[in-house]
């Protein structure tokens, strides 16, 4: 679907010259989902960035097979609109291209699949912050985006709410099928939701690891624990 080739992107701080990304060399199956881990400051966001179109790389190209895909971006932070309730919040994208009707089911039909029903009218800070994460899960997903960009959507919440919306992301990506970037500097999410993680160390790919263990996954279990310790040992000794 998606193809990024030897991607670099530096930055200008202070008259130093930063390289936030280099070599990069990463596809994007369609339908795959992608996990992207790494320490604060390894350049995941800058590489999400590149993938939503917000900011343009210095070096290397992105190609896209088939159709321009439609793009929905989730960040660690909501972002609501403040003035509007959950539901206005979530069909904020559609006004343009729907009449009132066929908004009124979008929008319904994904306060039902994120649990937020009873939440319709709430005003955004009426929210808890794992409501207000799913209120802007909704808000992209009500577009349908083809590729699924998300940045750290979790690593504010609680443990037992990230893993409640751990879970409903997973079944939503199997009901759906997404392409989904998701970024997080969470060995553990990482192997729990990726069919594939992406090892991100100062600015490169240090590695790529497949994961072959079937959905749900658990957090205790002696297959995934073997990904992490893999995982975890290249990211600390990258060579
Ligand atoms: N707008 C910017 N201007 C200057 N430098 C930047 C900018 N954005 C990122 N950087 C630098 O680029 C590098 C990569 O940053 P990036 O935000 O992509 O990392 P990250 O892995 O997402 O970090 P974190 O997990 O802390 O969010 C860092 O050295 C950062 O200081």
């Amino acid at each position: 679907m998606l193809e990024l080739s030897n991607i670099g992107k530096h930055y200008e701080v202070s008259g130093n010259r930063v390289a936030a990304l280099f070599g990069i060399d990463l596809k994007l199956a369609k339908g795959s989902f992608t996990t992207v881990v790494g320490r604060s400051g390894c350049g995941k966001t800058t590489l999400l960035r590149i993938l939503a179109g917000l900011i343009s790389p210095d070096t290397g190209e992105i190609l896209i097979h088939g159709p321009a895909p439609r793009i929905g971006v989730v960040f660690q932070e909501a972002r609501l609109m403040p003035w509007l309730d959950v539901s206005r919040n979530i069909a904020f994208g559609l006004h343009r291209h729907l009449d009132r009707k066929s908004i009124e089911r979008k929008v319904s039909a994904l306060l039902e699949v994120t649990g937020l029903g009873a939440f319709a009218n709430a005003m955004p800070t009426q929210l808890s912050g794992g409501m207000a994460q799913r209120v802007a899960l909704a808000r992209a997903l009500v577009m349908q985006p083809d590729l699924l960009l998300m940045d750290e959507p979790f690593a504010a919440l609680d443990a037992f709410t990230r893993r409640s919306m751990q879970n409903e992301l997973v079944g939503l990506w199997q009901q759906k099928q997404p392409t989904i970037v998701f970024v997080t500097h969470d060995v553990e999410e990482a192997v729990l939701l990726g069919e594939t993680v992406i090892e991100l160390s100062a600015g490169t790919i240090v590695g790529r690891k497949d994961i072959d263990i079937p959905y749900p996954r658990d957090p205790t279990g002696m297959d995934e624990a073997g990904c992490r310790r893999a995982i975890l040992d290249r990211l600390l000794n990258p060579a």
